[in-house]
């Protein structure tokens, strides 16, 4: 609370790692990682919302949701007949990608058939790694003049990120798209932002709205499927609130936020397996103090979400998976309750929490409802391991493999 309410302004900075800071074009085109809240950083939070995070955008995008989530079941329709097993982060990396691509560049960016997917990924991974990783003057600036090192590694940043959009952003100053919807790419290029720093933009749009999200849904499905109980409780009120039994049967998108269990299933899930244990790293902007203790101005400020969130002080039973815990409670995660902040809090906060949450309901839904879930060879459910991979992420240690197969009821459908 005192870093993210009392002294929010005084830490609304990023922390930008140097490898980071100088690749050409960041200090002018960065949202996530914009080192403080700027006229640039303003306007394109703005734009962002008006495009992207806001109910209006968000409603706008439920086309594209349905096509994607509708291609994944069929894809797993198709592959579910051999007993086949399916790594559920590779299963919605690509659905999650393609849904933020089409709102950012109107195309997917995993095409069906194209061997571009471990090219992107590869892409992504390397941007995640090489981006966060701190160098020798990050931690002693005295070293900043020198750190030819850092230096060198933002160029070959520079030159990945430019590589990948370069082909997309040449089609579409070719002029050959006909699409009379308006994307990102033509909002950032109508106020003139270069082809460089979109590239920039498009990169941190993409990586912030899939790698989290695809983080929730793993730990989600995996705590379904080991709390098989829990699992079917969800399947049932899915059902009961959100199915609509018609020609084609489909769950509705809009009706899932009534569907109060499994919304806690989702609190839940974020508050025990925090994608993010330390958020995304603050600096402070001035020199303060904070419960007593000085913090000298730039100070790098890690909050540790992790520890908050499973702090036996004020969570009951805090290392078990209690979705209970969360009905008829007024905890969110909007950045009021200090307790749970999986998004952040403050001036800084994740704009995207809404769209996070719409895409997790969505694609974990089709998953339990069209679908039967077990483990390879036949394993007891109980003994799925939980255990997690300690990093600036928190991801399930080993990948979550299942079986899928489809309900009896959709098996001709
Ligand atoms: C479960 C999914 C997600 C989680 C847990 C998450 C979490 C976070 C966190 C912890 C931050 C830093 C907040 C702070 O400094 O206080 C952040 C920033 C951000 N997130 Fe998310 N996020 C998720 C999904 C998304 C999605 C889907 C989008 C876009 C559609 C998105 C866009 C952003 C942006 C643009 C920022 C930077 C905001 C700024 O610095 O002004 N996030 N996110």
């Amino acid at each position: 609370k005192e870093i993210f309410k009392t002294n929010n302004r005084i830490f609304s900075g990023r922390f930008l790692p140097s490898a980071y800071h100088n690749v050409p074009g960041v200090t002018h085109a960065s949202l996530v990682m914009a080192r403080e809240c700027n006229d640039t950083w303003k306007f394109l939070r703005g734009l962002g919302h008006s495009y992207i995070f806001s109910s209006k955008a968000i409603e706008s995008g439920a086309g594209i949701r349905a096509k994607k989530v509708t291609e994944m079941v069929g894809f797993l329709r198709a592959n579910s007949k051999d007993g086949n097993v399916v790594n559920i982060e590779d299963l919605v990396y690509a659905t999650f990608t393609n849904i933020i691509s089409n709102v950012l560049i109107s195309r997917d960016l995993f095409g069906e058939g194209e061997s571009n997917y471990e090219k992107v990924i590869g892409f992504l991974k390397m941007v995640i790694e090489k981006v966060i990783s701190v160098n020798l003057s990050d931690v002693f600036p005295v070293f900043k003049r020198v750190d030819f090192w850092s230096q060198g590694r933002a160029m070959g940043i520079y030159r990945e990120i430019q590589m990948i959009w370069d082909d997309i952003i040449k089609e579409r100053r070719g002029g050959d798209d006909e699409s009379s919807t308006q994307d990102f790419f033509d909002v950032l290029s109508g106020h003139g932002f270069p082809d460089d720093q979109i590239s920039i933009l498009l990169t941190e749009l993409l990586i912030a709205s899939t790698e989290s999200t695809i983080i929730t849904v793993v730990w989600l499905m995996a705590e379904l499927i080991k709390n098989q109980e829990i699992l079917h409780k969800v399947r049932e009120e899915i059902s009961d609130k959100a199915v609509e039994e018609n020609d084609h049967v489909l769950i509705n998108e809009s009706l899932l936020s009534e569907c109060q269990y499994f919304q806690a299933c989702i609190k839940e899930t974020l508050r025990l397996h925090i994608p993010g244990p330390f958020s995304l790293p603050r600096q402070a902007t001035e020199t303060c103090k904070v419960n007593n203790f000085t913090i000298p101005k730039d100070s790098i400020v890690l909050v540790n979400v992790w520890a908050i969130q499973t702090d036996p002080n004020n969570w009951e039973d805090a290392t078990s998976f209690k979705p209970e815990r969360f009905i008829n409670s007024k905890i969110d995660f909007k950045g009021a309750h200090f307790d749970f902040i999986p998004f952040g809090a403050g001036q800084r906060m994740c704009p995207g929490s809404n769209v996070a949450i719409k895409g997790v309901q969505l694609v974990v839904a089709s998953l339990v409802h069209y679908f039967d879930w077990s483990l390879p060879n036949g394993e007891d459910y109980s003994k799925l391991d939980l255990s997690d991979r300690f990093g600036t992420t928190l991801k399930k240690d080993k990948p979550l493999c299942l079986v899928p197969r489809i309900r009896e009821k959709y098996v001709a459908g």
